[in-house]
């Protein structure tokens, strides 16, 4: 995990900016989870699993500026981001932590994570997700934006070159792009199929995957009947 920390210490000033380069279905990435929140209109506390600079929060915060939200990363200088971001409201509290060695701390009725989760080996995604389960109440519901693996060999290449086709005609700067394609030698993606059978086994209720572009999906599951 040192090598994420330090490669997001690193990006953390620039990550906002290049976010919408990088991410070729960004707004519909982000916003696909608003009807299933907005449902939510009891919630009261939002965790965000891998938070960075606070975007995914940002977003939820959009709809909802109510909730209580703790934000988790092991990135200090992401999360000094984060903090000036929602500088001077006292509904936001920060925790640095590693989420593959450390317990999740509280009970959560949201608990989101946008590419994050994708850092993490294969068993201890599934570990993660056991614990995601035992720190929602019940009635709560996660949500995970993520990149996954694709279905086929073949689908998956096809998402890769296309990502990189995609990011090298952005307008981003190149030294940004070479950047971002060494972060991407972190990244260790799951099947979307294999995650949503890992939540059904953890005990998650209703379970699917709500987005679904190339390989950027949103997908998670409630901790009881979705109330909808
Ligand atoms: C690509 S950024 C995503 C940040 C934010 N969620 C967003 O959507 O912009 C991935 C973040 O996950 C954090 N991260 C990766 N593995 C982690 C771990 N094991 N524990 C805590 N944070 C982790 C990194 O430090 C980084 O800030």
């Amino acid at each position: 995990m040192e090598n994420v920390k330090k490669q997001f210490d690193e990006v953390s000033k620039k990550y906002d900016s290049q976010r919408q380069y990088l991410i070729p279905c960004y707004q519909d990435f982000y916003t696909a989870c608003y009807p299933l929140v907005r449902k939510l209109s009891g919630a009261k506390r939002l965790l965000d699993i891998g938070a960075g600079t606070g975007l995914f929060s940002y977003f939820i915060y959009q709809i909802n500026p109510n909730l209580h939200y703790t934000l988790v990363d092991l990135s200090p200088e992401m999360l000094r981001v984060a903090k000036e971001r929602f500088n001077g409201l006292d509904n936001f509290q920060y925790e640095e932590l590693d989420f593959s060695a450390s317990n999740l701390p509280g009970k959560y009725d949201i608990i989101i994570s946008a590419l994050a989760i994708h850092h993490l080996e294969d068993k201890e995604k599934e570990q993660l997700y056991y614990a995601v389960y035992e720190a929602l109440n019940p009635g709560g519901v996660f949500i995970n934006a993520d990149q996954v693996l694709g279905r086929t060999l073949g689908f998956d290449h096809y998402y890769r070159t296309n990502w990189r086709e995609t990011v090298l005609v952005s307008g981003l700067e190149e030294d940004a792009i070479q950047k971002a394609f060494e972060r991407v030698k972190l990244d260790k993606f799951a099947t979307l199929e294999s995650q949503l059978q890992i939540l059904e086994d953890a005990g998650f209720t209703d379970v699917d995957c709500i987005y679904k572009n190339l390989n950027f999906v949103v997908f998670g599951g409630s901790k009881g009947l979705l109330s909808y």
